[in-house]
């Protein structure tokens, strides 16, 4: 498999800087006349330039780490420190391109397999040192951020040599995969053996199998193959306190299913060292194609009653009027105009994109769940685009990160943040997550581009996810999304009168991290905040791992 990727420059997607997506004159033409753009690149700036302190690793502990994993395998050059340094929200690649604030470990350390990953913890607990386990990097909400948490040092536990796939069993459909393993090596190796995972998050190229477990994450096929966590048989982690394996059947009622505290536990609560996952047959056929639908109502009503009927397609995705437009934009001006035209032509006011993909083993199973969704989307009266827009969808579907780099040289203030709620309270989620980013990205009188997709619907509900495109405020970049963020939360986790919870969820797919941690009280309870505390003090008893993150015991002491 390939070796582990190139961190040394975290400021953009492209490993080294290579393969970003520039955007058409047109698209840059219509952006400045919308958002404005900076006229000047805002380049990031060399990473010489970048204040980093010297390591505090003490030296014993060094000694201790080499002996333990060999000498190239405890890594302190600045640059090979840097590279590891955060995660890839907004915030965190702002400060990397200015050069300031930004939290870099004392060292990285590359443990080879479970065994040494156990080490590594018990010989950190030992001289209190905090460590920060690291996958693929890809967190946007501080996940890995390099915080100390009082501790003498922090180094990054990165897991990329743990990229072996264990077993297949292709009686059950399970098989074993190590944390450290990237997502497209894992579809590789699976599909040698005729088996998919079916996980394809937008972070896909870089995100690892640990990293997914660890944050219960969800990919653009979660209708057809459902979120992480799902898929999740069993689990291998190692703890402070000794090594923990959970999982030996399919279902269990021996309690509270404890596979879910290492699922979703950031780091915090333990390292997945490897995860038994349920893998399916790969599928033969595949079918990829776009309809639109009259406005945002209508739209989340045709999803609502795919999911509601049973007859989703694996991939359903649909965008409201504003990201609509941006999507046509992007794909070049004659297309936007040729578009537009045709869909007056059809009388929709209000184009909401719905891209659907179905994948199958045979296809006459491919034809009747795709003959089934379009009946079922018929009373909504859909204008078909057909295949070529929906494949066209499926081939730049990863292009999204290579695209924000380009929008960071020029200027843009570009984040996503996500949520989800219950069908009936869906769209006053909206309504009120838009309104405060609307409100607090405006920029010199400029409007912001809010945009909002549906990727992941459920019977019950659905996820919301929020793209912004916005001037930025160059004298306060970081607080300018600092304050649209905050305000979003808020209206995301607000009690009325009337309702005892929030409006949805704090995060849908991108876990807790530092990003939303001073809200986790307002969605779990402060119950839930002294059990997740108890779990962590049981695992972790002097907070050694992933300080900060998810639940931090001090804050509460
Ligand atoms: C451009 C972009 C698009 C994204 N799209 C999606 C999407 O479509 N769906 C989605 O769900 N998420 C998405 N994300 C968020 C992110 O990719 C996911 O959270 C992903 O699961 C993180 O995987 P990773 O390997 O990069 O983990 P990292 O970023 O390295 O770590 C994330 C968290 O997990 C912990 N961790 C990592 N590995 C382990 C391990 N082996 N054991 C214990 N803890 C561990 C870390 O300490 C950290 O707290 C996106 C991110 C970006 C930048």
């Amino acid at each position: 498999m390939s070796d582990s990727i190139d961190h040394t420059l975290r400021g953009s997607w492209a490993p080294s800087g290579a393969g970003a997506a520039p955007l058409s004159a047109h698209a840059m033409r219509w952006l400045r006349q919308r958002i404005g753009l900076s006229e000047a690149p805002t380049p990031a700036v060399p990473p010489s330039l970048i204040d980093v302190s010297e390591t505090a690793l003490p030296q014993v502990v060094s000694s201790e780490l080499v002996a333990l994993l060999g000498e190239n395998h405890v890594l302190t050059e600045t640059g090979q420190r840097l590279g590891r340094a955060g995660g890839l929200s907004y915030g965190d690649l702002m400060r990397r391109r200015g050069g300031n604030g930004v939290a870099v470990p004392d060292a990285v350390v590359l443990p080879a397999d479970p065994e040494q990953v156990q080490r590594v913890l018990e010989l950190c607990a030992r001289h209190d040192i905090a460590v920060v386990p690291f996958g693929g990097g890809t967190s946007v909400v501080g996940g890995v951020s390099s915080l100390r948490g009082g501790k003498v040092a922090v180094i990054v536990l990165d897991l990329a040599r743990l990229n072996r796939l264990v077993s297949v069993d292709p009686v059950s459909h399970v098989a074993v995969l190590q944390g450290g393993m990237r997502a497209p090596d894992a579809e590789a190796l699976l599909a040698a053996h005729g088996f998919t995972l079916g996980h394809f998050p937008q972070s896909f190229e870089r995100a690892t199998i640990g990293g997914f477990a660890a944050t219960r994450s969800a990919g653009q096929a979660s209708a057809g193959h459902g979120r992480f966590e799902g898929m999740v048989e069993g689990v291998r982690a190692a703890t402070p306190v000794g090594e923990w394996r959970l999982g030996t059947a399919p279902a269990s009622a021996a309690g509270p299913d404890l596979r879910q505290l290492a699922v979703g536990g950031e780091g915090a609560l333990g390292v997945i060292t490897e995860v038994a996952l349920r893998v399916r047959p790969a599928p033969v056929h595949s079918r990829y194609e776009a309809v639109v639908l009259d406005g945002w109502q209508v739209g989340a009503e045709a999803v609502r009653t795919l999911a509601q009927s049973r007859t989703l397609a694996d991939v359903t995705r649909l965008s409201d009027a504003d990201e609509t437009e941006v999507g046509f934009e992007f794909s070049g001006g004659m297309k936007a105009r040729a578009l537009r035209t045709l869909l007056r032509g059809r009388r929709m006011h209000e184009p909401c994109m719905l891209v659907l993909g179905w994948e199958a083993a045979s296809r006459r199973e491919l034809d009747e769940r795709r003959d089934a969704t379009l009946r079922a989307l018929r009373r909504f009266r859909p204008v078909r685009l057909g295949g070529k827009v929906g494949e066209s969808w499926r081939a730049n579907r990863f292009s999204g990160p290579r695209q924000r780099d380009t929008l960071l040289d020029h200027g843009v203030c570009v984040e996503t943040l996500e949520t989800a709620t219950h069908w009936a309270g869906l769209s006053e989620l909206r309504s009120a997550v838009r309104a405060a980013l609307l409100r607090t990205l405006e920029v010199d009188g400029r409007t912001p581009i809010v945009m909002c997709h549906v990727s992941h619907a459920y019977e019950t509900g659905a996820s919301l996810y929020f793209t912004v495109l916005a001037g930025r405020d160059q004298q306060d970049p970081l607080g300018q999304w600092q304050r649209a963020k905050q305000a979003a939360t808020d209206a995301i986790v607000e009690r009325t009168p009337g309702r005892a919870m929030g409006r949805g969820t704090l995060t849908h797919q991108h876990a807790v991290g530092t990003d939303h941690q001073p809200w986790l009280a307002d969605e779990i309870g402060s119950v839930g905040v002294q059990v997740l505390t108890a779990a962590k003090k049981a695992v972790d008893p002097t907070g050694i791992l992933n300080p900060g993150k998810l639940v931090d015991r001090w804050q509460e002491e």
